[in-house]
């Protein structure tokens, strides 16, 4: 892995604008998923480190706090600059450690960029009410204010985005925060907070602690000084984050699981259907909470819509990202692949039909797999399956798909594709999820609320809703 700027390679946890070792020097090996070959060890601290982090956190608070919003917000401007200036070796660094190919780890620098830009403009616009008073001698005014200390956890399949998309709108707002980055990609969340350092955010504003994910999950719930966590990731492991922070009474924004639906209508554009399943599907090998994750294609359309899909499955490349020409790179691990494997195991099992791919190939490689003759008894139809495999179900009308795609615990993102205008506005009400793909396979941005319902979690991400997680509102009454 050669970087541009090697001081970017940065192998020690961030704590109070000091990069230091574990205090017992701990390590963790960090492994290229694509070659299974070392890429740097690094830092791998615990419980005592997040204190030191949590209590430089809180010391830094006064002054970020009571800076202007315009203060910070040219210094996270800054911070933005030069994350866009070494796009090139964060991408790098996150196809190495991550897998996702070259262009999809370009695609997310820009997209965690994003955030960082959107919410420094955002926070210069947190206004207040002026309520008319209930008597003649009282005037009545609602300020929002920064939250304080925040927590947060991020997941490996994003692993700069999901970081951005919570310091982004904290910083912003004048709170402060401990990260514990996934263990997988470190990495890219080390050379995020050397560039923070660079663009002159505070020591103590943004700290970044690698390590023992329950000792630091422990310690960061139990602190009382810590007043909101942010979490992506799986379900189990949001709901023990949230069962940890109740003695606490944290604020919480859950990011969680997804089973995403994709339904095809039959008065779809097909071409267009197949090319937005091809980039919510197979976007990062599968691995993102909002691929679709079960596509229910009207049966007069089924037979085409299948053999179109195929045939464009067929043309994706698997290997290296660091390779241009290849789509899709290996899964994270072999417990992913495992899991892909058996999911589809099961549903051949149960009379699908693999109608192309699903070979386990060398190390943590698989081809991408289109299965039809997809049934409701099958593990796929119910479990989220983070890899690349496409299971098409049939369905014959409208309320009968409404109700299959609503049948999950999860409610993170979904999809339909109909020119029907009656249509669009009827199943896009109806669908039990907290976003809706329109005749699109892509709806991730930086301008747009991104977040579930039931067990896909809690809040809102992005947007001008997104900084609203890390504002509490105080009502003054003011007596004249
Ligand atoms: N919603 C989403 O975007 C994501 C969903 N998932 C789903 O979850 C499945 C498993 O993926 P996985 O990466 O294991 O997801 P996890 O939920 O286990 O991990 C996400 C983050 O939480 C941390 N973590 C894990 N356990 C604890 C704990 N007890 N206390 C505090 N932090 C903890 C992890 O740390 P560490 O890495 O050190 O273990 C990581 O930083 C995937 O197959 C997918 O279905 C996964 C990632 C993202
Ligand atoms: O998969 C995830 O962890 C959510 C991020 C995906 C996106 O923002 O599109």
């Amino acid at each position: 892995m050669q970087l541009a700027n090697p001081e970017l390679l940065q192998t020690q946890a961030y704590i109070d604008g000091q990069w230091c070792d574990a205090a017992n020097g701990e390590q963790i090996d960090v492994i290229n998923p694509a070659t299974e070959q070392r890429l740097a060890s690094v830092a791998f601290v615990g419980a005592s480190e997040t204190q030191q982090a949590i209590a430089a956190a809180e010391r830094a608070l006064p002054a970020w706090r009571n800076q202007t919003a315009k203060a910070r917000a040219q210094l996270l401007r800054r911070w933005y600059e030069l994350i866009i200036e070494n796009s090139a070796d964060l991408a790098l660094l996150m196809t190495s450690e991550g897998g996702k190919p070259l262009a999809e780890a370009q695609g997310e620098v820009a997209y965690a960029a994003s955030f960082i830009e959107w919410f420094a403009e955002e926070a210069k616009r947190l206004y207040g009410d002026v309520i008319p008073g209930h008597q003649a001698d009282k005037r009545l005014l609602v300020i929002r204010q920064g939250i304080g200390v925040c927590a947060a956890i991020t997941p490996w399949n994003f692993p700069a985005a999901m970081i951005t998309r919570k310091a982004g709108p904290a910083l912003a707002a004048g709170c402060t925060m401990v990260l514990k980055p996934a263990e997988q990609t470190p990495l890219t969340a080390l050379a995020l907070a050397k560039l923070a350092e660079q663009a002159g955010i505070p020591a103590g504003v943004f700290n970044v602690l690698p390590g023992h994910a329950i000792e630091i999950g422990r310690t960061l719930t139990d602190s009382p000084v810590v007043r909101k966590l942010s979490f992506t990731g799986s379900t189990a492991v949001g709901i023990k984050l949230m069962q940890q922070s109740a003695a606490t009474l944290k604020k919480l924004s859950l990011e969680l699981g997804g089973n995403a639906p994709f339904i095809v209508f039959e008065d779809a554009d097909i071409d267009a259907a197949v090319a937005g399943a091809l980039q919510s599907k197979y976007r990062n090998a599968g691995q993102t909470c909002v691929c679709s994750n079960r596509f229910y294609i009207h049966d007069s359309v089924y037979d085409e819509f299948a053999a179109k899909l195929a045939s464009k499955v067929a043309e994706l490349k698997v290997g290296n990202g660091t390779d241009a020409s290849v789509n899709i790179g290996p899964l994270i691990d072999y417990k992913a692949l495992d899991k892909v494997q058996m999911q589809l195991q099961d549903a051949v099992s149960k009379g699908a039909k693999l109608l192309l791919g699903g070979e386990r190939l060398a190390g943590r490689f698989m081809q991408p797999a289109v299965l039809t003759e997809v049934t409701a008894a099958m593990m796929i139809a119910k479990e989220e399956t983070f890899g690349p495999v496409a299971p098409l179900f049939r369905f014959q009308d409208e309320q009968q798909v409404i109700e299959l795609a609503n049948d999950t615990e999860f409610g993170l993102a979904s999809y339909f594709y109909s020119r029907d205008l009656s249509r669009v506005w009827r199943v896009a009400e109806a669908l039990d999820y907290g976003m809706v793909g329109i005749n699109t396979g892509l709806i991730s941005n930086e301008v747009a609320p991104f977040g579930g319902v039931k067990a896909s979690g809690l809040g809102r991400e992005g947007s001008k809703y997104g900084i609203e997680d890390y504002l509490e509102m105080k009502y003054l009454c003011i007596s004249i």
